[in-house]
């Protein structure tokens, strides 16, 4: 069985060939989002090879290995899947791209340092797509892209590497609306599917292929720069709203108000929904895809802008905190030792990308404190990244802080014992505490 566009089947027999495995598929990245989606590729196809750079995720996956933590039941889908040959994994992508005829792509695309879109792995797995690619395959890209991509990069890529033009195979934008810990039910059907191709054959073959996917519906868009754009504004819808809120907290103790509390009660309104205050914004995608847009376009974007600067400046209005408590009980910052809680962008993800915990860090040691942390999803040389020192997060109770910054509420964080510290004054970044008696002076953002 050749790919799956242009093939001179009907419907039922498309569809037959996709489930009974005869379409190869192969998934390019396998990590916290690929690895869930090329096992839920693997129980509806039962043929699906995992490509990936990394040799030990390779290695873990092939020994029926997960991964990928707390993502409630991929660890057994993906030892069944192995265990019954319907998902294996390889570094070689020149293979995969040969065998495979439905090649989706879901690896990282970062920022660079000067905020442009690092499509650097994009380009490398197109390029060994376009390797192997035959006519009627399909390229479908999840991973968020700047409005264009697929119309533009994919297809030269494509040409450049495998001599095909257009009309020969399919390319489709499908984006991920998955959140990290219900990767599973988000892939499955959480939401509808968003397809968008580059030609109308394109989005009839992902319109198909993801019928099968997911149990929601299959909201196929008018192509694939307008599907791009789909997942880019439910980014920058977020990243604007959080602004607003973190904007509201700010002024707070000027309007001596419980500014989470106005918040939760204006979205009774249907047409609110002010999203929650907090120490900054992280993430490889939130505080990423409003760059993705206005590095896109000549003309001015003000909003996107000025959001993130609220947003990214969240950290030292933090920090600004902990400084003005600690005076408040006779104490300088700059003598100060000061124990970070959490340090990954949030709760139950192991991903430090763009995390706030950084910047709040950084600015904490330029005042001259002693900056300890703790992060139960982190381990050894993860906390290499951060200029503090590292705590078990079973022992933080075993240090004597005199603040402590709640910045990524990790349920371990929830049950410590406060009493354990002697005259703390605690920066409650999440109103993750909420009516928890702590016995210590905490300033909650968004709260006071
Ligand atoms: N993490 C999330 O919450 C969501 C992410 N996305 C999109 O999915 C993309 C991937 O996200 P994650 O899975 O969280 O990233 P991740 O960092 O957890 O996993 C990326 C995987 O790709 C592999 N990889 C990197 N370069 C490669 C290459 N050239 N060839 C093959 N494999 C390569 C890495 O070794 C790693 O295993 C993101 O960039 C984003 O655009 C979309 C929705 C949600
Ligand atoms: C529009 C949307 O909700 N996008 C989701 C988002 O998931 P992500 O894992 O990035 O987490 P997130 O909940 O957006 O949080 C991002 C950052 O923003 C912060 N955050 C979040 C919500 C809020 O009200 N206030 C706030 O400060 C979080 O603490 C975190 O640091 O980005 C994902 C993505 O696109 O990668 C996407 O699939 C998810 O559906």
């Amino acid at each position: 069985m050749t790919g799956l566009y242009d093939a001179p089947l009907s419907e039922a027999e498309r569809r037959e060939a996709f489930l009974d495995g005869s379409v190869p598929v192969a998934v390019y990245g396998l990590g916290k989002m690929g690895l869930p989606l090329a096992g839920v590729y693997a129980e509806t196809t039962g043929n699906v090879l995992g490509v990936d750079i990394d040799e030990d995720v390779v290695r873990g996956i092939n020994d029926g290995e997960c991964h990928v933590d707390r993502e409630p039941g991929l660890d057994e889908l993906v030892a069944e899947q192995v265990e019954r040959g319907h998902l294996r994994a390889t570094t070689a992508i020149d293979e995969a791209a040969a065998e495979a005829a439905h090649h989706v792509v879901i690896v990282p695309t970062p920022l660079t340092d000067d905020r442009t879109p690092d499509l650097s792995a994009l380009e490398a797995v197109v390029r060994g797509i376009g390797s192997g690619i035959d006519p009627g395959d399909t390229v479908v890209v999840e991973c968020t892209v700047p409005p264009g991509t697929c119309e533009q990069m994919v297809t030269s890529l494509v040409r450049e590497e495998g001599g095909l033009e257009p009309g020969e195979y399919g390319v489709a934008f499908c984006p991920e609306r998955t959140s990290s810990g219900r990767a599973l039910k988000d892939i499955r059907g959480s939401h509808p599917k968003v397809v968008g191709g580059i030609d109308d054959e394109s989005t009839r073959v992902a319109e198909l292929v993801y019928g099968e996917i997911t149990t929601n519906e299959v909201l196929p868009v008018s192509d694939a720069t307008t599907a791009e754009s789909v997942k880019l504004f439910e980014g920058l819808y977020r990243d604007v709203n959080i602004a607003l809120a973190n904007e509201l907290a700010r002024i707070r103790d000027e309007l001596d108000i419980d500014v989470n509390e106005a918040i939760e009660t204006a979205n009774t309104q249907p047409f609110c929904d002010i999203h929650d205050p907090g120490p900054g914004v992280g993430g490889h995608c939130i505080p990423y895809y409003p760059y993705f847009v206005t590095t896109r376009v000549e003309s001015e974007t003000p909003l996107i802008h000025t959001a993130r600067e609220v947003n990214d400046s969240m950290p030292e209005f933090t920090v600004r905190k902990v400084r003005e408590e600690l005076d408040a009980t006779g104490r300088d910052a700059a003598d100060a030792t000061v124990l970070v809680l959490g340090l990954t962008y949030r709760p139950g993800v192991a991903e430090t990308a763009a995390t706030p915990a950084k910047p709040i860090i950084e600015r904490l040691s330029g005042l001259g404190a002693s900056v300890l942390a703790a992060d139960p999803m982190l381990s050894g040389s993860d906390f290499e990244e951060f200029d503090a020192t590292p705590v078990e997060s079973d022992e933080v109770t075993e240090t004597d802080p005199d603040a402590v910054v709640l910045v990524t509420p990790h349920e371990e964080f929830l049950t410590l014992d406060w009493d354990a510290f002697d005259d703390l004054v605690i920066i409650d970044g999440r109103d993750a505490l909420g009516e928890t008696e702590t016995g210590h002076r905490v300033y909650t953002i968004g709260s006071g």
